[in-house]
């Protein structure tokens, strides 16, 4: 069938809005007509050639909501008509790591998806009868894409779509990160550097855990307005001092807090997210993802001395069994998504949106297909 998608013919070119074939689903796959998407720091990424794992030509996007429109073979867990967000990370409920409990990182389709194919290793994407790759195993930067069933959760109907497409990645990692990953107690310290879409997030989780002190720190301050409605306590702009940050945060606190939140990507401000926190128990969560061969330091005796490193992806959350829930919770007006979306605008404008990134002045652009 013929689709609107904006196509990723290479790397750092303009996205390009085109009409392409999408192919009808296989066993164990799904069609689904995407209604919203957001666009999220990582496409950008991707789409800067930065990202080992890019690859070109693809249809970017993994921030979506969408309805079923036509199931393959042996699909039996949604039907046409659901409502599903598309997961970049599966479930599937039966590798290895589905069934540790100890992670959601299901590593079912993981080759294929990193290769920009679906689970039987072909596309559903061409133009022109050349293949186009998938994105993140999502690609939602399409009104119409494909996705493997362990790919989709199922969510209330009742929520628009235009809205909970942002826990299909950016708010649920910020406020999984900060409740599942870290399990950030009430009046617990923290600090979150950078703040997009995730780190505003992670204000959010931070927040709903009770922290007592919320310390936020970004080179931008238009951020911190909002930040301060969500709960940030302390607003920092690292720019406004001649030492490192971390010391800065270790006199502001006694000693530096019990958990930070590194949302940016960059290296160094991950030392500095480490270094910032309490001796003996303090932990700092990485979630923000550096380019290509790039590397984390400090001094063992950091660690040794108490302070735990660790990382997170889409938040810790398993997102068939746990990301319906966050809809709930947000359908019961626990947290609010509409603050995050600055912008929003039609597939064939969708360049702006990254513009308006790069420019530090959107959060969330949500194309509306
Ligand atoms: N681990 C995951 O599952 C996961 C999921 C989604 C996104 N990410 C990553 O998280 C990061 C943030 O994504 P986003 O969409 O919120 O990005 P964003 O670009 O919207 O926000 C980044 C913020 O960091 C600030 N910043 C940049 N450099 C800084 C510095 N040196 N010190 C302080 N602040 C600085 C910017 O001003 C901006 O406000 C990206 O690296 C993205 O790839 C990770
Ligand atoms: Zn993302
Ligand atoms: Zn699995």
């Amino acid at each position: 069938m013929k689709s609107r998608a904006a196509v990723a013919w290479g790397p750092n070119q303009p996205l390009s809005v085109e009409e392409v074939d999408v192919m009808l689903p296989k066993k164990g796959e799904v069609l689904i007509k995407v209604i919203a998407s957001g666009v999220c720091h990582t496409d950008a990424f991707t789409l800067s050639g930065e990202d080992p794992e890019g690859i070109f030509p693809c249809i970017l996007g993994h921030e979506g909501g969408g309805i079923v429109e036509q199931v393959g073979e042996g699909v039996t867990s949604v039907q046409v008509g659901d409502h599903v967000i598309p997961l970049y990370t599966p479930e599937c409920g039966e590798c290895k790591f589905c069934l540790s409990g100890k992670t959601n990182l299901c590593q079912k389709i993981r080759e294929t998806q990193g290769k920009g194919l679906m689970p039987d290793g072909t596309t559903r994407f061409y133009k022109d009868g050349k293949p186009i790759f998938h994105y993140m195993g999502c690609s939602t930067f399409s009104e119409y894409t494909v996705l493997p069933e362990i790919s989709l959760a199922k969510v209330n109907k009742k929520a628009p779509l235009e809205e909970v497409c942002l826990l299909g990645c950016g708010v649920t990692t910020g406020m999984g990160a900060v409740m599942n990953t870290a399990k950030v107690e009430e009046g617990a310290t923290v600090a979150i550097f950078g703040l997009g879409g995730i780190g505003l997030s992670a204000v959010i989780g931070a927040t709903m855990a009770k922290a007592s002190r919320i310390i936020v720190i970004d080179i931008n301050d238009s951020k911190f307005e909002l930040a301060r409605e969500l709960g940030a306590t302390d607003c920092i702009n690292p720019k406004e001092y001649a030492k490192p940050i971390q010391e800065v945060i270790v006199e502001l606190t006694d000693g530096g807090v019990d958990y930070s939140f590194e949302c940016i990507g960059n290296v160094d401000v991950m030392r500095s997210a480490l270094e910032c926190c309490h001796k003996g128990w303090g932990e700092s969560v990485i979630i923000g993802v550096a380019g290509a061969g790039q590397e984390i330091s400090t001094r063992p005796f950091q660690l040794v001395t108490g302070r735990v490193w660790r990382g997170t992806a889409f938040g810790g959350v398993k997102g068939r069994s746990e990301l319906p829930d966050y809809v709930e919770r947000y359908l019961q007006g626990e947290f609010k998504l509409d603050d995050f979306i600055t912008h929003t605008m039609p597939l064939e404008e969708i360049n702006e949106s990254f513009d308006l990134m790069h420019a530090g002045k959107s959060i969330r652009s949500v194309i509306h297909f």
